[in-house]
């Protein structure tokens, strides 16, 4: 594929994903609209469902992930591309991490959501250390700590990830 043939792909995925979180609105779910484009050109959407499933991890790049990797049956979406219409926020990006995801293209920013209301910006502060008030996280090293690595390394069949 010739770079321009690649980036006409970018665009039209980018506007899909645009018009998957326009269109979301209307269906009471979040302003967040997502595509995976995998290898092989296998395309799964998600969109934002965190209200319409209580369920605050059902950010737009998060359910696209997960339909891609149920679809495909594996874990591991390497070499894929997550096309959004707006910037990852933390979550999304440690998701995309997770699941290898080779490559993020997204439209708007983290400033364009937070004048829509939303906290992404903010959490990206927290991550970033300037606002550790919003969530403490401390550590209590217990005799057991390290207990389930250990059970991990012994265990034979482990499915790494
Ligand atoms: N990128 C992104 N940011 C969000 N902020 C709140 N919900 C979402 C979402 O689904 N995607």
């Amino acid at each position: 594929m010739t770079m321009a043939q690649d980036s006409d792909q970018s665009a039209r995925y980018l506007k899909q994903a645009v018009e998957l979180a326009t269109g979301n609105v209307g269906d009471g779910g979040g302003p967040f609209g997502a595509v995976v484009v995998t290898p092989d050109g296998r395309v799964y959407e998600g969109v934002n469902r965190v209200t319409r499933d209580n369920d605050p991890t059902a950010h737009a790049e998060v359910v696209a992930i997960r339909t891609a990797a149920a679809a495909i049956g594996n874990f591991d979406l390497a070499g894929s591309v997550l096309y959004t219409s707006c910037e990852p926020c933390p979550l999304c990006l440690s998701a995309a991490l997770w699941a290898r995801i080779v490559r993020v293209h997204f439209a708007a920013d983290r400033h364009g959501a937070a004048a829509a209301g939303f906290d992404d910006a903010m959490f990206y502060e927290y991550f970033e250390g300037s606002r550790p008030e919003l969530m403490p996280v401390t550590r209590s090293d217990i005799p057991t700590s390290n207990a389930p690595f250990e059970a991990w390394r012994h265990f034979v069949d482990r499915v790494e990830y």
